[in-house]
């Protein structure tokens, strides 16, 4: 017997934007609805970081170390056709890299083997308020970030906590005159009631015209190519120390995340750096990693981050390493 198509709804936005803080919400909501998810996360980098954030009951497929638009939109296809095959799904949720153009998703998703299968309900693109608009950013960025904008369904003006209300409309309205179709809100935390997404006739299709207008292979040259390098951190790093660090590092990082060991507090971290902003928050999911930390940049210089992070190491005393907690 034929199974039931499974929708799809595809996560877009620049790194750090709030994707995974979306895919959490979701999944809550999903829940209580009693629909069952699943999730395909593609992640640069060789450590997957944001899976930490799933229940460890949800169905999960991970495509690490390439973005889905240059090396593994193949890969893309066949791990969404597994986890169809695999489990009995109502959704899938893909969280893309920040990297992604979500053309190349759909493309991925839309592949033979699966047409039969899926349906690609939109794709939701998260904004950070406050980088959108400061764009304080490369000319190729802007114009990756208004791509991501552009092909969406949902556009999620996340972040507003960070600017000031009076620019909030200024945002809304720049994102209209790039797609005004899309249907907008502005949320903090990515906490946003998306009930008419299973509301039938009311959810935006991802429209068949979007394949064909503009020049659609300009997509694959014009991504962004972004450099990852991820460290085993072994000792514990002195927070204050490890801050003032990322300061001096501002402008050639777009996003850092981890788990990492601080020299004060016991007990394993979970690190995020967006867009200039550190978070660390005590890590206390029912999952185990080893510290490490993972750069995302255009730029970046593996040997300078290496040589930066063993001197924050090196600060602390040998009665602060890691088997000491
Ligand atoms: N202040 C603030 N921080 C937020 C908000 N939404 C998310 N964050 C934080 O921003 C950081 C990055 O959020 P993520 O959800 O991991 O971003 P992402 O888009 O999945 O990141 P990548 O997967 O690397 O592209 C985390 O520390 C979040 O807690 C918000 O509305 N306000």
């Amino acid at each position: 017997m034929n199974k039931q198509s499974v929708d799809i709804f595809i996560l877009s936005g620049f790194l750090g934007s709030g994707k995974s803080t979306l895919l959490k919400e979701l999944i809550q909501l999903e829940r209580k609805k009693g629909r069952r998810i699943g999730v395909l996360m593609n992640e640069l980098g060789e450590i997957s970081i944001d899976s930490a954030i799933i229940p460890s009951d949800t169905p999960l497929k991970e495509m690490l170390n390439g973005c889905i638009c240059c090396t593994i939109q193949g890969e893309l296809s066949l791990q969404l056709n597994l986890l169809i095959e695999e489990h009995e799904l109502d959704v899938i949720y893909i969280e893309s890299t920040g990297a992604a153009h979500p053309i190349e998703v759909i493309d991925a998703c839309t592949h033979p083997i699966l047409a039969s299968k899926v349906n690609v309900k939109a794709v939701i693109t998260v904004v950070n308020a406050k980088q959108w608009y400061e764009k304080k950013m490369s000319i190729k960025l802007k114009k990756f970030m208004v791509e991501q904008v552009k092909y969406a369904d949902i556009v999620l003006i996340n972040k507003k906590d960070q600017v000031e209300e009076s620019v909030l409309s200024l945002i809304k309205e720049s994102i209209k005159e790039i797609n005004d179709q899309a249907i907008i809100s502005i949320v903090s935390f990515a906490k946003w009631n998306p009930s008419f997404l299973d509301v039938k006739g009311q959810t935006q299709e991802v429209s068949s015209t979007k394949f064909v207008d503009d020049n659609h292979n300009s997509h694959v040259h014009n991504h962004l190519h972004l450099r990852t390098v991820s460290f085993p951190v072994n000792q514990a790093i002195d927070r204050i120390q490890f801050l003032h660090w990322l300061e001096r590092m501002k402008g050639q990082l777009f996003r850092a995340k981890g788990f990492i060991y601080l020299k004060e507090t016991p007990g394993l971290f979970l690190f995020n750096y967006a867009y200039g902003e550190p978070v660390l928050e005590r890590y206390a999911l029912d999952k185990k990693y080893d510290p490490v930390l993972v750069f995302i940049g255009e730029d970046i210089d593996r040997v300078d981050l290496e040589k930066g992070l063993r001197k924050l190491q090196a600060k602390i005393v040998c009665s602060n390493k890691l088997d000491s907690f």
